[in-house]
């Protein structure tokens, strides 16, 4: 919170907060766009890499995904199996080589235009950060440009990070602020589609669904 000290005798000092009405400055909407899932189809390219590599093991079908976890859903068709997948999305290339999202750079592009929006890329690097960390940053640049590396947020809490929405694939996004400043839109992907959400939580069905108008219902508020 921004806090403006008057100039008083100290007896009288007060704090007056200056509180923007959005959460960028100027009253702007700050929106965090994560990457994986959201942008870059991370699901797609796991399961093409793990058919390329292990043709001979069993896999799970985008159909059948199921959990954030594709490591932990391998796990459970056999033990070994987890870190083969794993394997795939470690291996160098891996994250400079996925796919855009349909939509995706083209609502990117369209969103950091806007009149009083403040648009940033919001993404979680793998523990195992060697070739992840930099191929986020190539693939950003490579597919959105310089202006959206400026625009990187890596961060493995994304509750620390005050904004006003957060659209992200992954249903449950906990860290160390209980209270995130942002709504969660979750982003529908493979392996949320059964996600039942209670109200008031919201979704964004794919980049062709309303995503201004959850930008402008969230101006309102
Ligand atoms: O099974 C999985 C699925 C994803 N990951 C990695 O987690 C992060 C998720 O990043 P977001 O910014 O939340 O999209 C990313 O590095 C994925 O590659 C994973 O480790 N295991
Ligand atoms: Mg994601």
């Amino acid at each position: 919170m921004l806090m403006h000290i008057q100039a008083v005798p100290p007896a009288r000092l007060s704090l007056v907060p200056l509180l923007p009405a959005q959460g960028g400055m100027s009253g702007a909407l700050r929106v965090l766009v994560d990457m994986d899932g959201v942008v870059a189809d991370f699901e797609g390219a796991v399961l093409r890499g793990f058919s390329a590599r292990f043709p001979a093991e069993p896999r799970v079908e985008l159909a059948a995904r199921s959990g954030f976890s594709v490591r932990e859903q391998y796990r459970g068709l056999r033990r070994d199996l987890a870190a083969k997948v794993a394997s795939v999305y470690e291996s160098p290339g891996f994250f400079l080589g996925l796919d855009p999202i349909p939509g995706a750079l083209e609502a990117m592009q369209e969103m950091i235009r806007m009149e009083d929006t403040e648009v940033f890329i919001c993404t979680s690097p793998l523990q195992k950060y060697e070739h992840c960390v930099l191929e986020k940053y190539k693939w950003v640049e490579k597919h959105l440009g310089p202006e959206f590396v400026e625009r990187i947020i890596l961060t493995r809490d994304k509750t620390v990070v005050s904004a006003d929405l957060l659209f992200d694939d992954k249903d449950t996004i906990t860290g160390a602020e209980p209270n995130p400043s942002w709504e969660h839109i979750l982003f529908t992907c493979c392996h949320n589609r059964h996600i039942q959400l209670q109200p008031p939580r919201r979704r964004l069905l794919s980049w062709a669904d309303d995503w201004k108008g959850i930008l402008e219902s969230k101006r309102r508020q």
